[in-house]
């Protein structure tokens, strides 16, 4: 079929290589790249549109399989890179500069694990190469600096020609800014809408993120005034709905799934936590403490994908007490299985919303 081995022959047998997701060529989305021959050895890039590729191996097979049907192919290496694409614009929202997407992680209701899973999902997303930071916007209950093993960090704040900007904190990868580091912890705050706005909008622009694959947001709980100064200032990736299998849970998170679609910010998905209890000593037990089913069931009522299940394990609850998030700590327990998967499948949907 083809006469000569070199990069043009290489880049024919890819071309009917697709991407799983995005169900188009790799060729064509200029994901192969710096195509290389020495003698029978092929070598290239393929840059993928997330280093949370859910689908990496699954797509360097097919791509090995495909240049080794060309003859006189001896060995083919693939280099795997990534390159996360840019969030699509708004007109009327301008984005934070280095910034590639903003994701909200919220609840309708308050207790839930919203924070569990925006931490842990913020260091798995870290843990596959990925430039992540997390802004702690929960007011009333700012726990991101505990989980991540900051509670004791103090946020700097420096002057420049700009003016003055803050230097996130960081820890397991992962860039920190948090109401934590702003209140005293045995303060009751009471924020007005106003000066709530004033504080979100200084975390999202006088705040050094630098250059980020993406900045998740832990929300306060419910449908309030934080909720509609975020999605009202910054271009949205999408929104995580974290909800447990409870009947009066899932009508919160019908609320807030409302929300996000009335400000136009895709719903990328629902987690449903604490799905149910694995006892410790009897890991291959499993109690249904909240009922079962439940997310599922409003995922397909209001045609949302359910992103996963996570297991109520009692190491979830120490890594979060500990600043050891179960990512970390358990890598190979029920629930860090279940937030890595849920973390690479929310960068593969963001991937997916900013190409199509
Ligand atoms: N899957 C889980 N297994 C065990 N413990 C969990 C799990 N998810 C959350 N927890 C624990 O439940 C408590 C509440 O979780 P978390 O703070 O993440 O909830 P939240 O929805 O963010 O709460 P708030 O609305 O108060 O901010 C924490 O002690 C946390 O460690």
């Amino acid at each position: 079929m083809y006469d000569v081995l070199d990069s043009r022959s290489v880049l024919e047998v890819l071309r009917p290589v697709q991407d799983p997701e995005l169900r188009k060529s790799l060729v064509e989305l200029n994901m192969i790249r710096n195509v290389k021959i020495d003698g029978g050895k092929v070598s290239f890039t393929l840059v993928l549109t997330t280093p949370a590729c859910p689908l990496r191996e699954f797509i360097v097979e097919d791509c090995e399989k495909a240049v080794k049907k060309l003859p006189g192919v001896t060995e083919v290496s693939v280099d795997v890179t990534a390159e996360t694409p840019q969030q699509k614009s708004l007109p009327d929202r301008n984005g934070v500069p280095g910034v590639k997407n903003i994701l909200a992680v919220s609840s309708g209701k308050g207790g839930v694990g919203k924070s569990t899973v925006a931490v842990n999902v913020a260091v798995a997303l870290a843990q596959t190469g990925a430039k992540v930071g997390l802004l702690d916007a929960d007011i009333y209950g700012p726990n991101d600096p505990t989980m991540l093993g900051l509670a004791d960090a103090e946020i700097v704040v420096r002057s420049t020609e700009k003016g003055e900007v803050l230097e996130p904190a960081f820890n397991h990868g992962v860039k920190l800014v948090s109401m934590g580091f702003l209140i005293d912890r045995d303060q009751p705050v009471i924020w007005r809408g106003p000066m709530l706005n004033g504080v979100i909008r200084q975390f999202l622009y006088q705040v050094e993120w630098g250059e980020l694959d993406y900045l998740i947001v832990d929300m306060p709980p419910g449908t309030g005034d934080a909720q509609l100064t975020l999605t009202q200032s910054v271009p949205m990736s999408g929104a995580v709905i974290v909800t447990t299998p409870q009947t009066v849970a899932l009508l919160d998170s019908r609320k807030g799934l409302r929300m996000f679609q009335q400000m136009n910010v895709p719903v990328l998905g629902i987690v449903e936590n604490m799905s149910y209890f694995i006892p410790p000593d009897q890991p291959d037990k499993q109690y249904d403490i909240f009922g079962s089913g439940g997310g599922s069931k409003t995922a397909a009522e209001l045609e949302v994908p359910l992103l996963g299940c996570i297991p109520l394990e009692i190491s979830t609850r120490v890594g979060g007490d500990n600043g050891v998030p179960i990512v970390v700590a358990d890598p190979d327990s029920a629930s860090a299985k279940a937030l890595k998967a849920i973390a690479l499948a929310i960068a593969g949907r963001v991937s997916v919303a900013a190409l199509t």
